[in-house]
This record gives structure tokens, sequence and C-alpha cells, in this order.
């Protein structure tokens, strides 16, 4: 589903994120891992084409979508639709006055999706959401419960990838525990592939195939999860464990 050959991302001539290789399956998890202005959300935004400012090279590719060379025509097909952004923080991307339902609705029409409420009432059941929650506006709803209305959304409108930016860092320990229990079902029971930006490496080994660790935009050691995160080979990986409570 995501496949990334030397992918190199500069600003001004500095190179902020340098990942040689990325690939996702359909029902993986690969994580992203490394301390504030390592390169991770560049990393991710890249992927979609959402870096207009950046120089950018390399080879990407999401859902058979050529990214980097893909007209803006071909790369609307893919954002929102087979490929959804999940953020830390939701609730302000959500219109505060118009009630979540009516978003949902929206957005499914706008993607000319048929069987809008049945679809709904799935995605709500998907992640544990009562549909009562539909009828309410978004300062309504707790961030947890905002977080798993973001993945419905994207469930609904057929998302086979969830490129996820820190998506559990603003809830509590509790919350984090329910938004990372429904990603983990649902790459096993619709075959989703998610990448995960996250500096939580507690969260990263329950639900992570594979890591990536980044340090001043280069990739610095990844492998299997469990490998890298039980027998670090660089350095700086040890640190960022050694660096967990
Ligand atoms: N639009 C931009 N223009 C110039 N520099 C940018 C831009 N976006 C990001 N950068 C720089 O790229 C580097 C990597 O930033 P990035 O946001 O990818 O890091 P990150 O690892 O995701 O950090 P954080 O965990 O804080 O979000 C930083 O030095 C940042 O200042």
């Amino acid at each position: 589903m995501i496949e990334v050959r030397d992918l190199r991302v500069s600003y001004g001539g500095r190179v902020v994120a340098d990942v040689p290789e990325l690939d996702v399956g359909a029902g993986e998890c690969v994580a992203i891992v490394g301390e504030s202005g390592s390169g991770k959300s560049t990393t991710l935004l890249s992927l979609l084409g959402l870096t207009p400012d950046a120089e950018i090279s390399g080879h990407v590719s999401v859902c058979g979508v050529d990214v980097l060379t893909a007209p803006p025509r071909r790369l609307r097909e893919i954002r929102g639709a087979r490929v959804a952004l999940v953020m830390q923080s939701p609730q302000a991307a959500l219109s505060p006055a118009t009630r979540l339902g009516v978003l949902m609705r929206r957005a499914l029409k706008l993607h000319g999706r048929g069987r809008v409420e049945e679809t709904m009432a799935q995605a709500m059941d998907a992640v544990l959401l009562d549909r009562e929650i539909l009828r309410r506006y978004p300062h309504e709803i707790s961030g947890g419960q905002a977080q798993r209305f973001a993945i419905a959304l994207a469930i609904a409108l057929g998302a086979e990838v969830i490129l996820a930016d820190e998506p559990t860092s603003a809830l509590d320990v509790t919350v984090q525990a329910e938004v990372v229990g429904v990603l983990h079902r649902l790459r096993a029971e619709r075959g989703l592939a998610l990448l995960l930006v996250s500096h939580d490496l507690a969260l990263v080994s329950t639900i992570a195939d594979r890591v990536l660790v980044m340090r001043d935009g280069a990739v610095v050691e990844s492998g299997p999860a469990a490998r890298v995160l039980s027998e670090p080979a660089h350095p700086y990986t040890r640190e960022l464990l050694e660096a967990l409570p």
C-alpha cells in the first residue's frame, strides 16, 4: 500500500527527511519514532504530497499512485478517501458549528458514497462509538471520542491506509489504550495499512510490526519492532528507550 524509495525532503537546501526505504503492506503497522524535529511528520505528509514548499525527490507510491509525479486530480482521488490522515487534535479540524452526523454525511456525499446512513452506523460501530454521538457538536465529545470519530470517518469513506501523526499524545493513558485498541482491531479485521508517527515507544511496542528510528532527518535504525525495541543496534535508539519511564 505504501512504498518509499530514496525519499529526500529539503527546505531551503536543508535536508529534513531522508528515508531510503519504507514499505507498509495491507494489515501492517509501521511506526516512525524519534525526537521532535527529526523529520517524522514531514515524511508522513510527503506521502500525500502535502509538503508544497519543499524540494522533494525519490519514489513514493501510495495505493498505486506515484505521489511525486501524479497530477493533482490523481492525488485528490486518494486523499481523504483511500488514504486518511489522523492528526493529534482532531477536534481542531472539525467545524465547531456542525453536528458530527452532518459532517460525516457531507463527506460521504462529497465522495459519492451510497447507503449513507447504513455506512455511518457501521463506521461508528467499528470504532465502538455510540451512534447517538452523531447528533452532537464537536465540543460535546471528549478527545478520545473525537479521535475515534476521525477514525470512523476514515472507515466510512473506505480508507485502505491510515497515516496517524501522534494520534494519542493529546489523550490520557486509558483513553490512549482505547484508541490504539481500535486501530489494532481495524488493521486486523479490515486489512488497513497503518503508518504511525509517535515519540511514544511504549505505544509503538503495543501495535507496530516494524519501526523506523529517525534523528535529524535521517533513519538511524529500522527493523522488526520486537528486535529494535529489545535489542537496539543504534546508540540513539538505546537513548530513546532509556528515556522511557
Ligand atoms: N514548511 C516548512 N518550512 C521549513 N522547515 C520546515 C517546514 N516543515 C518542517 N520543517 C522543518 O523540518 C524539520 C523536521 O520537522 P518535522 O515536523 O518533520 O519533525 P517531527 O519529527 O515530526 O517533529 P515533531 O515531533 O515536533 O512534530 C524541522 O527542523 C522543521 O523545522
